[in-house]
Parts: C-alpha cells; structure tokens; sequence
C-alpha cells in the first residue's frame, strides 16, 4: 500500500477542563485525494485539523503528514502541510504581496523561487496585490488565505470551512482552484458544512460524530449504501384505504418498501433501489386499477446519508 498523504492513529484529546473532543480517531487519507472530514458543530474535526497545524497538543495516538512524525520530526511534517484556517487573520497593513513574501521568508524561500504574483493570480488576487489587507472583503481575505497555505508548495492543502459566509460565485472560483491543484498532485482534505459541495468535490467522505468516527470511506460507496430512494405518486382518484392487492404485495416484500399515504390522492413510498424498481411498483399500482397522474422520485444524497448516520446516535453504523 503506498504511503499515506496524512496518517493518523489512535488520535485522543481532552482538553483542559476534561472535554474530550476526539476518541481513539483512526483516518487513512491517500495522497492525491480530496478527502472531506465531514460532521456536525463540535464533532472534533477543527480540533483534529489543529492537531496536524501543530496548534493543538494531542492527548494520544500517532499522526504523521507526508510520511513525517509530527512528534519525531515536527518540522517536516509542518512543511508537508498547507492549512487554511477558519479564522480570518492578517496584519492589516501589510499588502497581499508583503503577505505572501513575508510568508515565503519564514519558510525560507530564496527571492527567485517565490511564486508570490503566480499565487496571487491563480486565487484571482493580481489586482489587489498591492492594496493594504484591511481593505479586502471577506472573500478575497480567505482566497489570500489559500495562496498563503500554498507558499511553501505544500504536497497537502488542509481547508476548514472555506467557503462559509462566501457567495457562490466566488465558492465555484475557489473550487476550481482547489481541483487545478488537485490535478497537480496536491492532496487536499477539507471541512464543509455544504454537503452538496463535498458530494460533488470530494473522492472520499469521512464522517466524525461527538468525536468518533462513524464512516470512512469512497464518495460513491457511502452514497449506495444510503440505497434507499422514494417515489411521489399522484392519483387521479382519491381513496381511503389501499387496495388489498396493493397492500398484499407492500406486506410480502416489507423488508425492502414501504407506503405511507400523505393524502387521498398521493402516496409516497420508500424504496430499496437494490431490490425494488420504481417499474415494479408502478405495475402493481396500475394493474390494481388505480389510475396515476404523476410521479417523482427522489434519490438519497449526502445529506440523508449524514441525517441517519449522525442523528442521536454517535456510533451509528450504516450496516
Ligand atoms: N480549547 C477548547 N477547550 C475546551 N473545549 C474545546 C476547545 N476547543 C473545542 N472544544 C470542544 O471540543 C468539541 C469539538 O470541537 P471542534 O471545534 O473540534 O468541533 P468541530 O467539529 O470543528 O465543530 P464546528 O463545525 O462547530 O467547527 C466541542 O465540544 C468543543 O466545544
């Protein structure tokens, strides 16, 4: 197995005060992936991601980034990663440019090997490069942000929460940033609470809930085992009860479909796609005479996935 992008295991912590915030975390992120590290408010991921940025002690467990210890060789492993914090920060009197520059000298960049301008631009920053930070707005402080993680050329790119609080059209700028260095090579693992944008940007989901892991695993995979789908189906006469054929054929196969009727003329049914076409249910409705006027279905998404994964229950298991 190739070498992880970031590995860690066993990772614990309380903090003072006696929170635990994460328990006994084990994650395998590969290189080259976008990975999400998905959960609700106050699931541990920030504190996880400050674990890697070095600004949290952990309690327990081993971490290593780009194959360094970040206990037995801290500063390689700081060097491996870019990290995009929540929290907006900057001296305001420094220029975008200054920012990057002062930057790329702690890291101890020569001159001729920044990459000050060519960040700027790629984070749509050029024409602001000389304008003092404290005139920014938001947007373009967290895409100057990004260019600062990406100084030193980081082989990992950490963003927690990027995109909140920024409009869409700046969210699919900074996306398609983040897919640009992805096709470079650039391992990027991210904290989102749109889940619609980590359906679609992430290869790999993992979900954390009171600081334990729930799920870990590809984007596609997490989505399938969701499985179920629903369907709306409008009927032109209005009924009280089922029909017995139909209510024959919903008690033989209850394991996988279930009706429920929101009013007279509309059903919505519960289905397991594995098992069950929405073909078949039409037939039986149809061939026990009931005439349909429409229909929609409705495929489960991330966010139904997270629901049932995360609700009330911790250590829920999708199996
Ligand atoms: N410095 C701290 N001292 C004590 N408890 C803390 C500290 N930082 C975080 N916590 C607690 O640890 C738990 C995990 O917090 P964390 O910020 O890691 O969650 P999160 O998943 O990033 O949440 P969010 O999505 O709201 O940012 C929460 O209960 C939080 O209140």
């Amino acid at each position: 197995m190739s070498e992880a992008a970031i590995l860690i295991e066993g990772l614990s912590k309380v903090y003072q005060g006696g929170k635990q915030a994460v328990t006994d975390l084990n994650l395998r992120i590969p290189r080259g992936s976008i990975y999400g590290l998905l959960g609700p408010n106050g699931a541990g991921k920030s504190t996880t991601i400050n674990v890697l940025a070095g600004l949290v002690r952990k309690t327990a467990g081993r971490v290593s980034i780009w194959g360094f210890d970040i206990d037995q060789d801290p500063l390689n492993a700081r060097a491996s990663i870019g990290i995009v914090p929540q929290e907006i920060f900057f001296d305001p009197f420094f220029t975008p440019f200054e920012t990057l520059e002062v930057y790329a000298g702690l890291f101890g960049i020569p001159k001729h090997k920044r990459r000050t301008m060519e960040l700027l631009e790629a984070v749509h920053l050029e024409d602001k490069a000389f304008s003092h930070a404290r005139s920014l707005s938001g947007g373009m402080k967290r895409r100057l942000l990004v260019a600062k993680a990406m100084v030193a050329s980081p082989p990992v790119l950490v963003l927690d929460e990027p995109t909140a609080g920024v409009d869409i059209e700046l969210r699919q700028q900074l996306w398609s940033y983040v897919k640009k260095l992805n096709d470079q090579g650039v391992t990027i693992v991210l904290t989102t609470h749109y889940l619609e944008e980590a359906e679609q940007l992430c290869d790999r989901i993992a979900i954390i809930n009171h600081g334990h892991l729930v799920t870990d695993q590809p984007t596609r995979e997490l989505l399938d085992m969701a499985g179920d789908k629903s369907m709306d189906v409008v009927l032109r006469q209005p009924m009280e009860v089922l029909p017995s054929d139909v209510s024959d054929w919903l008690a033989r196969y209850h394991h996988d479909v279930s009706a429920e009727m929101v009013n007279p003329t509309r059903l919505h049914i519960r289905y397991d796609k594995k098992k069950i076409t929405a073909g078949d249910i039409l037939t039986v409705i149809e061939q026990a005479g009931l005439a349909i006027v429409d229909v929609s279905t409705h495929e489960a998404d991330l966010e139904d996935v997270f629901l049932r994964l995360t609700k009330n229950n911790p250590e829920a298991s999708l199996t």
